[in-house]
């Protein structure tokens, strides 16, 4: 298992940042690694991102020093979706069968998470998000069918998008974690802008279904005081409760959020009027 710790930062220190300092605190340039648990800690409200992608062998998912506890998730829950092809995870001995766009919630408690694709050439990618927890709730498969569909944005603003909550109040119990897909329709390059900020949560965006060259300029920083990071496929990028985080691409995409922290209220937002942003 690999795990990169990351710091808070200070909003005025990060407006100082070069382009190297921005890319080292909040992206997490490689996601995937063959056969590994790639993962970032973030002291941002101690979220962990990353990703499992078993090809040859399968992966478990483990405790580790950083966590100080005997199993991953002893103090936690976690959220995943498979962007990769068909799989299983398997937790206590329960067989999950993971197929496209699958995802999971796996409460507090559960010891054994193996993961593993059902073929080395199209091998499962499971994206996965934790949060310290303090309840066990219960593990729920979660199909794309199953997400809680929210349709916004419009063609004339270039934002036209579906919002599938999977880790979301209407779809299952969580401690702190919600988690999502927002997939673009074709020619929308926009999410969340106009924009917003949530100080009661933080947010993580993962970046993927993207061609090679095609690369999305992703915004981050206090509405006054913006900046961006421009992220290739398959790229996360960790968001500080103060920064806004929206995101344009120079072709498709999509996008998985993870959020935690104070409350789940999804609409919980203190929106961005264009004339505030610098
Ligand atoms: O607080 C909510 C998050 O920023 C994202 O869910 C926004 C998003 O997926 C979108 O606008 O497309
Ligand atoms: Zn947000």
């Amino acid at each position: 298992m690999r795990l990169d710790t990351r710091y808070a930062n200070h909003p005025e220190d990060s407006k100082h940042y070069t382009t190297e300092e921005l890319r080292k605190h909040y992206l997490m340039e490689t996601v995937f690694v063959a056969d590994e648990v790639n993962l970032m800690y973030s002291h941002v409200d101690r979220v962990i991102a990353g990703g499992v992608m078993p090809v040859e062998t399968e992966v478990k998912l483990e405790g580790c020093k950083e966590l100080g506890s005997e199993f991953f998730l002893e103090r936690r829950e976690l959220g995943l979706i498979n962007i990769g092809g068909s799989g299983k995870v398997i937790l206590d001995g329960v067989e999950y069968k993971m197929a496209s766009k699958d995802g999971l919630y796996v409460g507090m408690g559960v010891k054994e998470i193996t993961f593993a694709s059902d073929s080395a050439e199209n091998p499962a990618k499971y994206y996965v998000n934790s949060a310290p927890a303090h309840v066990a709730y219960p593990t729920v498969k979660i199909d794309i069918a199953n997400a809680n569909a929210v349709h916004l944005g419009d063609l004339e603003n270039s934002n036209k998008r579906t919002i599938f909550q999977y880790v979301h109040p209407a779809v299952c119990k969580s401690c702190q974690l919600l988690m999502g897909m927002t997939v673009l329709d074709p020619n929308n390059m926009w999410n969340t802008m106009p924009t917003h900020t949530h100080e009661r949560r933080m947010e993580v965006y993962f970046y993927f279904n993207m061609d090679e060259n095609t690369r999305v300029f992703h915004l981050m920083g206090q509405p006054q005081e913006t900046r961006h990071i421009v992220m290739a496929n398959e790229q996360a990028v960790i968001s500080p409760s103060w920064s806004i985080h929206s995101g344009v691409g120079t072709k498709n995409y999509t996008f998985i959020w993870g959020m935690a922290g104070e409350n789940q209220t999804f609409t919980d937002m203190d929106h961005i009027a264009m004339d505030q942003l610098r």
